[in-house]
C-alpha cells in the first residue's frame, strides 16, 4: 500500500526514519541528506492531520559503552539533530527521552494533529538489534498507523525496522516516499545494467561489507575495494598493514573472495599504493607507501595517487556504477585526496560517458557533498549496506515487513 493510499487524518502515525547523520564535536549536523530526504513523507503526513511520531536509530550505542557498562546519552542521543530537522519540516519538533513506555505514552497522548514528536534512539533498548517482540509491541502501541521510510536501516531485521510493522494491519502500514525513491533508484541497476558494471567499495564496515562482496560478483564486471577493506586484503596476500584497520578474522574470507572472482572473471582491484599516518588525525606526520609494505608505527588512511589513476581508468571505461564507502577517512582533508578524486572520476563517467552512477551510504553521501558532485552524479541513495544487499537481490527485511 503506498503512503497516499492511507488514511491518516486525526491518526497517529508512527514513521521509522534513519536519522543516523554524522553529527561534529559540538553535536552540530554536518551531512543532513538523511534528514532532507525524509522531510517530505513528513510533512505530507502533517498537511494530511495527522500527528507524527518519529523513530530512528543514532550509531551504535550498544558496541560503544561507558567505562561503567552505561549508554554513552551524551554522544548517541538523538536531540541534537532536532534544530536541524525543525528547518526541513518547517515546524517544532517535541522529543522525549526514551522510545517506548510511561514517558513515551504521556508525550504521544499530549500530540496533536499536525505537529511532531521525536522519540530517544532505539538502539538504547537491547531488544532493538534482536528484533524483539515486546519492544516492537511497546513502540506499536504508540499509533495507529506505521511508516517505514527507514531506507538506509531497511537491511536490518530489528524491532523499530521489521517487527513493528507485524503489529498493524495491512491498510495501516506504508513505505514514506523516500523509501519508494529507492527501490526506483536501485531499479535501474537491478535490471539489465548497461555493461561494464563497476562497483566501488571502501569504508570501515568491513565485517558488514566483506560478505556482500561475494554477491557482488555475480552482478560486477569490475570491483574496486579502498577504504580500510582494503586493508584486509592486503593482509590476507601476506602484506604488511601495521596500524591499519584490519579484521584479522576476515582473511580467509578475502582470499576466498579473490579466487571466485578469478574463476567468475570478475576483476577486482585493489590499491596498489597507500597514504599512511603516524596516527589518526589530520596533521599527523605523512607518507605514501607502496600497498602491503606499512610500517609498524603508521596507519593506512586513504588510497594513494597510483591507485587513484588506475582506479579512476576502469570508472572511465564503465557504463553503470555503484559506490558505497569512501576511499580513505575524508573527514580529515589530508585523507580526503583519494576520495574526492575517485568522486571526480564517477562525476565525470557519468557526463561524458553517460554513465548510471549511483552513490549511497550514509558517509559516502556525506564524501560526495563534501566533494560538491552530488548534483553530478546519478542517484544519491540514503542508503549504504542496504543498498548493497538491495542489490544482491535480497528481499530487505524492512521491505519484506512492509509488503
Ligand atoms: N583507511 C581507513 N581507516 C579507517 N577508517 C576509514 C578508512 N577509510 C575509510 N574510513 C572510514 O570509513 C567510514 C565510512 O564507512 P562506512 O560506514 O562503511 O560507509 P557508509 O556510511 O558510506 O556506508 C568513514 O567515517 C571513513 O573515515
Ligand atoms: O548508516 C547506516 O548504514 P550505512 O553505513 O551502510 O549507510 C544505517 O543507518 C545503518 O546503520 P548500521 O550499519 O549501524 O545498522
Amino acid at each position: 500500500m503506498g503512503l497516499k493510499d492511507l488514511n491518516v487524518s486525526g491518526k497517529k502515525v508512527l514513521v521509522r526514519v534513519d536519522f543516523n547523520v554524522p553529527l561534529d564535536a559540538d553535536k552540530k549536523v554536518t551531512d543532513d541528506t538523511r534528514i532532507a530526504k525524509a522531510a517530505p513523507t513528513i510533512k505530507y503526513l502533517l498537511e494530511q492531520g495527522a500527528a507524527v511520531i518519529l523513530m530512528s536509530h543514532l550509531g551504535r550505542p550498544l558496541k560503544e559503552l561507558k567505562a561503567d557498562g552505561s549508554i554513552d546519552k551524551d554522544a548517541f542521543s538523538l536531540a541534537p539533530i532536532i534544530p536541524t530537522l525543525e528547518d526541513y519540516v518547517g515546524c517544532q519538533v517535541s522529543f522525549v527521552e526514551d522510545t517506548i513506555g510511561e514517558a513515551a505514552k504521556a508525550a504521544v497522548a499530549a500530540l496533536e494533529p499536525g505537529q511532531i514528536l521525536l522519540l530517544e534512539n532505539t538502539r538504547y533498548y537491547k531488544g532493538e538489534e534482536k528484533g524483539d517482540q515486546d519492544l516492537a509491541k511497546g513502540m506499536a502501541e504508540l499509533a495507529d498507523v506505521y511508516v517505514n521510510d527507514a531506507f538506509g536501516a531497511a537491511h536490518r531485521e530489528h524491532a523499530s525496522t521489521a517487527t513493528v510493522a507485524r503489529f498493524f494491519d495491512a491498510h495501516e502500514r506504508a513505505f514514506g516516499f523516500l523509501m519508494e525513491a529507492e527501490l526506483e533508484g536501485a531499479e535501474r541497476l537491478l535490471n539489465n545494467p548497461e555493461r561494464p558494471v563497476t562497483a566501488i567499495v571502501g569504508g570501515a564496515k568491513v565485517s558488514d561489507k566483506i560478505l556482500l562482496l561475494e554477491k557482488l560478483l555475480d552482478f560486477a564486471d569490475n570491483i574496486i575495494i579502498g577504504g580500510a577493506m582494503a586493508y584486509t586484503f592486503s593482509l590476507a596476500q601476506g602484506g604488511k598493514v601495521g596500524k591499519s584497520l584490519v579484521e584479522r578474522d576476515k582473511t580467509d574470507t578475502a582470499l576466498e573472495l579473490l579466487k571466485k572472482a578469478e574463476a567468475k572473471g570478475t576483476k577486482i582491484h585493489l590499491p596498489v599504493d597507500t597514504v599512511v599516518g603516524k596516527d589518526f588525525s589530520n596533521e599527523t606526520p605523512r607518507d605514501t607507501v607502496a600497498a602491503g609494505t606499512i610500517g609498524d608505527e603508521w596507519e593506512g588512511l586513504d588510497i594513494g595517487p597510483e591507485s587513484v589513476e588506475r582506479f579512476s581508468a576502469v570508472i572511465a571505461q564503465s557504463k553503470s556504477i555503484l559506490w558505497n564507502g569512501p576511499m580513505g577517512v575524508f573527514e580529515m582533508p589530508n585523507f580526503a585526496i583519494g576520495t574526492n578524486a575517485i568522486a571526480k572520476a564517477v562525476a565525470k563517467a557519468t557526463k561524458d560517458n553517460g554513465a548510471y552512477s549511483l552513490i549511497g551510504g550514509g558517509d559516502s553521501v556525506s564524501a560526495i557533498n563534501q566533494a560538491g558532485l552530488a548534483d553530478e552524479v546519478s542517484f544519491v541513495s540514503t542508503g549504504g549496506g542496504a543498498m548493497l544487499e538491495l542489490l544482491e537481490g535480497k528481499e530487505l527485511p524492512g521491505i519484506a515487513a512492509i509488503r
